[in-house]
């Protein structure tokens, strides 16, 4: 490999030291993409496109719409307008080997208790297994050699063996990663992975999920609700505001005023102190969540510093 040099994504966007990716498409592109649920509008217009390496960070307050667009990509909810590719071809038209390429971690982990973290990233390799093999659990040994690479690969080889329901959220986490880096994939889609964890397990999620996309080549889009991680670890925002993209800009290059724009406009806190976007009142229908995990981060308060406190 030659000299590093700084690389710009096709959103204008600098990747850091990845000289690999010049000249190479995005991973994921998303065009003028919408969805409604009935009359409400989860999200509008939305566009943008992710480089392998990238590490993006989809901030918003409860109920933006990051989730809805999150299940769009991975093909779990259709989209009513616009267009979502993957390596090129539409998420609709992906073969279900290719949609194995992107990789979901969940909040809630979602790993089966009672099976061993080996069993659960072994999980990762059933698309690749012929279906009888995957019904009986008859996993090659390359299978087997690949969920132990990938437990080691996240720090939790020595907890191979032990069930689920004994490990630590943070380690539960650190297993579904591995799950997620079984199926072999060129997207990790992440939605809310440290939503559950203390501050200190936190942290080293979001710095494995960091190295991953740095050493693996894999682009990671992950949403969350602390200022704090974002900025510390990715090295792109995409801010989302009651569906629409209000900010798309390097991490480092961010500012008080795109976070007011996101946390802090006088109307966003209007709308969402007591109503959803769409103006509905919903469970989602509150800044103060967002303010919490600010805060518990040590970050400014978003809303307080948009009233100057
Ligand atoms: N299945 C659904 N049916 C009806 N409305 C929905 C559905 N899913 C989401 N919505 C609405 O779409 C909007 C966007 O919700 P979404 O869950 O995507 O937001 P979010 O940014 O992920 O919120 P949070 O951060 O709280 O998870 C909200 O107004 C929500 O109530």
């Amino acid at each position: 490999m030659g000299d590093a040099v700084d690389t710009t994504s096709a959103n204008g966007r600098t990747l850091g030291s990845q000289p690999d990716i010049v000249g190479k498409p995005p991973v994921l592109t998303v065009e003028d993409f919408s969805k409604s649920f009935g009359a409400r509008s989860a999200v509008e217009n939305v566009s943008f496109s992710l480089m392998e390496h990238e590490f993006v960070a989809v901030l918003g307050p409860s109920g933006a719409g990051k989730t809805t667009l999150f299940r769009c990509i991975t093909g779990s909810a259709k989209s009513d307008a616009g267009r979502i590719r993957f390596g090129g071809t539409e998420i609709e038209r992906l073969t279900p080997r290719e949609l194995r390429q992107i990789a979901v971690v969940f909040q809630q982990f979602n790993l089966v208790r009672r099976l061993t973290a080996l069993d659960n990233v072994l999980a990762g390799r059933l698309g690749y297994l012929p279906t009888w093999r995957g019904v009986f659990r008859r996993f090659e040994r390359a299978d087997k050699l690949r969920a132990f690479e990938c437990l080691e690969r996240v720090g939790m080889l020595d907890h191979a063996l032990q069930r689920a329901d004994t490990l630590s959220g943070g380690q539960q986490q650190r297993v579904a990663i591995a799950r997620a880096l079984a199926q072999e994939p060129r997207l990790i889609v992440a939605d809310e992975p440290v939503a559950s964890l203390d501050p200190s397990s936190a942290a080293g999620v979001m710095q494995l999920l960091k190295d991953i996309a740095r050493d693996e080549g894999v682009a990671v889009i992950c949403s969350l609700h602390q200022v704090g991680y974002a900025r510390t670890f990715t090295d792109r925002v995409i801010g989302l505001a009651r569906g629409r993209v209000v900010v798309d800009a390097p991490t480092q290059s961010l500012d008080e005023a795109a976070y007011d724009a996101l946390y802090g406009s006088a109307d966003l806190r209007s709308n969402t102190a007591t109503t959803g976007h769409s103006g509905m009142p919903d469970h989602h229908s509150t800044v103060e969540k967002d303010r919490r995990a600010a805060l518990r981060l040590g970050d400014p308060d978003p809303v307080l510093v948009s009233d100057g406190v």
